[in-house]
């Protein structure tokens, strides 16, 4: 038998995920392939009859789940969710995350943040010995964009971090604007020996608006290998 490709190893950590659901819950919807797999398949339930209310954490994810006919709240509508499901680009040991590659991190932190619980679907290709192999994502406002820039170059510097700080652009070299207004600074170190120091660090810049750290978020990390799927943590409510 073939090996199953990364699409297929993401669809099985979702389906995973989904084993969690369960009728009445108030669900956070993450960003990303992984996490459209999960709202996928959380529409095909809808259809046949589950009873969700969802927060999306992006504007494409909205779109997706609402040509399923999955029911959508605000996060202002429902303050206070049961689960959250979400992709990540890379994950340590620890279920420390880096997220932001599909540029909807302060949403995705925002959602995850008020939820009970955060499972984490990926591929086994996102698990990491040290964070840092993907350039990590800070959101920051367009105000004073380069004094912001040049403050994260500085701090990180401080911590023992080389690399570039630069800000995304689209195909075609226009900036990239999330879905908040603002703009991200992609910044390539490679690995980042204290990743709770940096998170620190990037908070207390004005002008960031949020980092891709996600440090004591995610209550399960959902693993799809080729091997079959491990998880670290708990799906389940404890
Ligand atoms: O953080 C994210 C979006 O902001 C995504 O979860 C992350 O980029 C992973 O994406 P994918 O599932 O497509 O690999």
């Amino acid at each position: 038998m073939p090996a199953p490709s990364a699409d297929e190893l993401k669809r099985q950590a979702a389906a995973v995920a989904l084993e969690a659901v369960a009728p009445g819950m108030r669900l956070g919807l993450g960003t990303g392939s992984t996490a459209a797999h999960f709202v996928d398949l959380l529409g095909a339930k809808v259809k046949a009859g589950l009873d969700v209310l969802c927060v999306p954490t992006s504007e494409r994810t909205r779109a997706q789940a609402a040509a399923l006919g999955v029911p959508l709240a605000t996060l202002d509508e429902a303050p206070e969710l049961d689960l959250t499901v979400d992709g990540a680009d890379e994950f340590d040991a620890k279920m420390r995350l880096i997220k932001g590659g599909g540029g909807a991190l302060l949403r995705e932190k925002i959602v995850a943040a008020a939820s009970k619980r955060f499972i984490v679907i990926t591929d086994e290709s996102k698990r990491v010995e040290t964070l840092g192999a993907f350039p990590l994502p800070v959101e920051i406002d367009p105000f004073g964009a380069k004094a912001t820039r040049l403050h994260v170059e500085r701090v990180t510097r401080d911590l023992g971090l080389i690399g570039t700080v630069g800000p995304r652009l689209k195909p075609g070299g226009h900036v990239f604007v999330t879905d908040g207004g603002h703009l991200i600074l992609d910044c390539a170190f490679g690995a980042i020996s204290d990743p709770d120091a940096l998170a620190d660090r990037l908070s207390a810049i004005p002008g960031v608006v949020e980092h891709g750290l996600f440090i004591g978020l995610a209550t399960a990390v959902v693993v799809a290998g080729r091997d079959g799927v491990v998880t670290l943590g708990r799906t389940g409510a404890a």
